[in-house]
């Protein structure tokens, strides 16, 4: 991926980090997800007086796009508040590896839109995925 893309994802995370609602962690996190047909879908974290109700900001940003009917994605890129680069969960590790490609693309940046660059299987290597499951044929 090209440092153009990178860096217009991690705009696009950040715009959507800023709509974070986040009273109870005050830890906004923004992601941004490039589909295969240049599309971008943004989602930041929703959280909730509930807590374990809490909508990470990728799963929003997944979300988003496979209910608009996009699920063929690119590239994901996540920010979050602080010096730290942003770290995905667990379980958006394992909703990251059913929509992308184990080569995907990850970008892992900071508020200053300093990143890391890994991708799909370095974020969770072995992934149990629809290919376990269904093997390489299915019409899904
Ligand atoms: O990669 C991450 C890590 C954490 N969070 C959210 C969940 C919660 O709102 C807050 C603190 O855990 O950050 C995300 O959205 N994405
Ligand atoms: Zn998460």
């Amino acid at each position: 991926m090209d440092k153009n893309t990178v860096e217009k994802l991690i705009a696009k995370a950040k715009e959507a980090m800023e709509n974070a609602y986040v009273p109870y962690s005050k830890y906004p996190v923004g992601a941004a997800l490039l589909t295969e047909d240049g599309n971008i879908y943004s989602g930041c974290n929703i959280e909730n007086a509930s807590y374990g109700l809490t909508n990470c900001a990728e799963r929003t940003g997944i979300f988003k796009a496979v209910s608009e009917g996009y699920r063929n994605f690119e590239a994901i890129a996540i920010i979050c508040k602080g010096q730290l680069k942003a770290s995905p969960c667990g379980a958006c590790r394992q909703v990251i590896a059913e929509f992308l490609h184990k080569d995907s693309p990850v970008v892992l940046a900071n508020e200053d839109g300093e990143y890391t660059l890994t991708n799909v299987e370095g974020l969770l290597p072995g992934a149990f995925t629809t290919k376990s499951l269904l093997g390489d044929n299915n019409d899904f």
